[in-house]
């Protein structure tokens, strides 16, 4: 478990400065990505999809670095891990939880496609990207001069490096996701909410050439998914109905 950076500040071209960290949960293979307008005075961040069991080193990080938190955000309702964003509003006042409206989940925030989050001066756009779930959403780093260069999105489990998240629960249709993903452009970058294989970063062009699932015609992809044979997750009963409520359906044993 450690917390490092993959595409350093210098990498990331735009006149803000985004502070970026891409954090790890290693029970559950989880990405965690810390974004702040390093720029502004107020060094306004957001946490993308935080997990209960790191919730803590999350939240000292962000101490740390002088960030002032105001978004706990999930791509969709996990089913193999419990989100922190509920945990992180009962510990930090002022911060907003965000999930997408078509999820059916409780949020403070219900995004829908197009809608823009703001941190500071950069923001991230809304991507409707369902097929894993029905209200999976990717979020993207903004478009323009002044939003950093290449841009960033944080697929989910949309689209997984080298691979795709399943499409055997939760709303999933291989159809619908097949559709969904590689609307972006070529240079854009791919950060996933998991990996089991120790990838960290892919671009939308690398998965277009080399994703063993998305380079197969829909037909063959679907025949793919249909065969995945992936056991549920070892959460997913406690997982799913704890993330329609910001993970706080057992909070009081989290909270102390
Ligand atoms: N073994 C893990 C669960 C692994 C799993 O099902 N991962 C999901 C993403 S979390 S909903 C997935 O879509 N995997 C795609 C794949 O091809 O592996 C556990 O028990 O938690
Ligand atoms: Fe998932």
């Amino acid at each position: 478990m450690g917390s490092y950076t993959t595409a350093s500040e210098s990498q990331l071209s735009g006149s803000k400065k985004l502070l970026f960290r891409q954090l790890f949960e290693k029970d559950s293979s989880t990405y965690t990505y810390l974004l702040a307008d390093a720029s502004h005075p107020d060094k306004p961040a957001l946490l993308v999809d935080p997990v209960d069991k790191t919730a803590e080193r999350d939240l000292s990080l962000v101490k740390e670095l002088g960030l002032k938190l105001i978004y706990a955000i999930n791509t969709h309702v996990h089913a193999d891990h419990v989100t922190s964003t509920g945990l992180i509003k009962s510990k930090v006042p002022g911060v907003k939880s965000i999930i997408s409206k078509a999820s059916n989940a409780q949020a403070d925030l219900l995004i829908e496609p197009g809608d823009k989050v703001y941190f500071g001066d950069l923001f991230l756009e809304v991507h409707a990207t369902p097929g894993h779930t029905l209200g999976c959403v990717t979020y993207v780093t903004g478009d323009g001069p002044d939003q950093p260069q290449p841009r960033m999105a944080f697929t989910g489990d949309a689209l997984l490096i080298r691979g795709c998240g399943r499409t055997d629960f939760q709303g999933g249709s291989s159809e619908t996701l097949y559709k969904s993903i590689f609307t972006l452009p070529k240079d854009t970058l791919v950060y996933p909410a998991h990996d089991y294989k120790g990838f960290t970063v892919s671009t939308v062009g690398e998965e277009m050439k080399y994703n063993p699932r998305l380079t197969k015609d829909e037909a063959g992809f679907k025949g793919i998914m249909e065969n995945l044979n992936l056991p549920y997750p070892k959460m997913m009963d406690v997982a799913v109905p704890a993330n329609v409520l910001c993970g706080l359906q057992d909070v009081e044993s989290k909270a102390n």
